[in-house]
């Protein structure tokens, strides 16, 4: 009966990070006690596209409220979902202790004195956890609020997540909301016993949260249980599954077959409309030239071939250059490239006296919010560029990979500037993307799936400026600026061979180490702009 007070306490954050977590944990340092309780959890395997060709997107996360009384077990049943669910790119869980009201001064003496009602509806701010959870499951970016059980108070800090596919929301009050109800695919209730509530409830709020015994016991009789019986244990009839407090077992095993079977109907409904090639669809034109046929196609910006840019290309496909040469001359083309690219960005008028007394106009930037992403993995040729024409720009990072199984292009790790992750600010940002695995672009899928990462985020499309080194065939750059099409796409040169034969082609050759990779590098062990897949 009383097993759970004898089970171990989880410390389930830590285990989400031995994974490959999307993003960070809690930016304060954790010690076992004290600390802001179970805020989010994510689990990431790495993300599918969600995005038809069209660009927009085809799914929304799956969203399951998980609510019960205090200590009921509601974390419990929310992390062995994850367990069973293991396989399942990126869950997250999202607790309703996020969204505590920040107190006044007033309330926080009220708290300390254990006389503020935590139970209360009123006491959590339901608009702001449902426009949390709306956006993440619509698959934009949140920005959560951190909330400490010790300081009774929520934190300056919050926690920046993106990227789920499902999202767990608990707490005593995540069925009394309408608007939260409205959110979910699959509400949940947890229902124990009182007597193990309670018995649960002091021993972990001694233990986690600094209470002691008979204030435990003062805050239950005057908050905990009456709000139980008046607002908790009535939402339970707005549960589509009732789950019991202990020995449950079975039920988390149902829930997740059945979470299993919906995630598998979704991903053969949207079989077929997910568009983003894996191999670039061909020229319906047919004309020859490739190069003429993305100028007339696709408004693509190549920079215009000057006999130095020509001599730079040659040095870096040529198999003999040397190591340092190649360094030296994808940092020189990389200045190039993103000088050109710089045309996109505002410029305004501006007058200046020059040292002889003479006034003269020109131009100035109109804009400080400029940042980088960068697509991995590769080289920092671009990024090297990019720095020396831009000062202390932000650059960023996103790793997207092909699956091996499926061949879909999979996100790994977001680690986007902070312009980018906070809404208002990424609205204003024009970013730079370099992309600098030639492959993808031939195929595009990384590149839609980086260009939807930042129109998630609230980036606009006409402020995205995606720079690359080479533009591998039409069809993957056509896909993308249908699309897209107010992204600009800037690059260096076409280059006509480049297609899925020349990368089959290439795959050894000039790289003796390399069997079967793609290798982009035109001499082995150059690295800098050669990626492996
Ligand atoms: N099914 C269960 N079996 C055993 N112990 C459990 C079970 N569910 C919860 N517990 C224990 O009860 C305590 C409170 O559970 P928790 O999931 O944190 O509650 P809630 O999130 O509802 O406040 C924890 O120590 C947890 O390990
Ligand atoms: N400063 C606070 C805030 C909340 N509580 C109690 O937490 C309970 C909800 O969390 P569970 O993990 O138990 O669902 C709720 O019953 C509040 O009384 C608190 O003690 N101090």
């Amino acid at each position: 009966m009383l097993e759970g007070l004898l089970a171990p306490p989880h410390t389930f954050v830590g285990e989400a990070s031995q994974r490959h977590d999307l993003q960070g944990l809690p930016s304060t340092p954790r010690t076992p006690s004290l600390q802001p309780k179970k805020n989010t959890v994510l689990v990431s395997h790495g993300r599918p596209p969600w995005y038809a060709e069209d660009g927009q997107r085809t799914s929304d996360a799956f969203v399951i409220g998980v609510a019960g009384g205090s200590a009921s077990g509601k974390t419990h049943v929310a992390r062995q979902i994850v367990r069973k669910l293991g396989s399942i790119p990126t869950i997250i869980i999202l607790s309703q202790d996020s969204f505590y009201k920040y107190h006044n001064e007033k309330e926080l003496a009220l708290a300390h004195a254990n006389l503020l009602d935590f139970d209360h509806p009123d006491a959590i701010d339901m608009p702001l956890f449902a426009s949390c959870l709306a956006d993440l499951k619509a698959g934009k970016q949140s920005n959560i609020p951190v909330y400490s059980f010790a300081a009774h108070q929520r934190l300056d800090e919050t926690k920046y997540l993106y990227g789920a596919t499902i999202i767990i929301a608990e707490g005593i009050m995540a069925l009394t909301d309408p608007a939260l109800r409205a959110l979910y695919d699959l509400k949940v209730f947890v229902q124990c016993d009182s007597d193990l509530m309670l018995a649960r409830r002091i021993k972990r709020d001694v233990k986690e949260r600094g209470r002691d015994v008979t204030g435990i016991l003062d805050q239950y009789l005057r908050y905990v249980k009456p709000s139980y019986d008046n607002f908790v244990q009535p939402s339970s009839a707005h549960a589509d599954i009732i789950v019991p407090g202990s020995n449950n077992d079975v039920a988390i095993d149902l829930i997740s077959t059945h979470i299993q079977k919906q995630l598998k109907e979704r991903s053969h409904n949207l079989r077929g409309k997910i568009a983003v090639p894996h191999r670039y669809i061909s020229s319906p034109s047919g004309t020859s030239s490739p190069e003429n046929i993305l100028e007339e196609e696709v408004d693509l910006d190549i920079m215009r071939s000057t006999p130095q840019l020509a001599g730079i290309y040659t040095i870096l496909r040529d198999r003999t250059t040397r190591r340092q040469d190649f360094i030296f001359f994808t940092d020189r083309l990389s200045t190039l490239l993103v000088e050109h690219a710089l045309q996109y960005l505002p410029f305004v008028p501006k007058s200046v006296t020059t040292p002889i007394g003479v006034e003269t106009l020109g131009k100035k930037l109109d804009t400080q919010f400029i940042c980088g992403v960068s697509i991995l993995r590769s080289g920092g040729a671009l990024e090297r560029g990019f720095r020396r024409v831009i000062n202390d720009v932000p650059i960023g990072s996103l790793l997207i990979q092909s699956d091996s199984k499926s061949g879909e292009a999979m996100l790994l790790h977001v680690g986007l500037p902070f312009y980018i992750r906070h809404r208002h600010l990424a609205e204003q940002t024009y970013v730079f993307r370099r992309l600098l695995f030639p492959a993808q672009i031939g195929t595009a899928a990384a590149a839609f799936m980086a260009i939807r990462i930042l129109l998630d985020h609230g980036v606009q499309e006409d402020r995205i400026i995606f720079v690359t080194f080479l533009v591998a065939c039409q069809g993957g750059v056509s896909v993308l600026k249908r699309a897209f099409p107010g992204v600009k796409i800037v690059c260096g040169a076409v280059d006509n061979e480049m297609e899925e034969g020349w990368l089959e082609g290439y795959k050894g050759e000039g790289n003796p180490e390399g069997k079967g990779r793609h290798v982009w590098v035109m001499k082995p062990g150059m690295g800098q702009i050669g990626v492996k897949s």
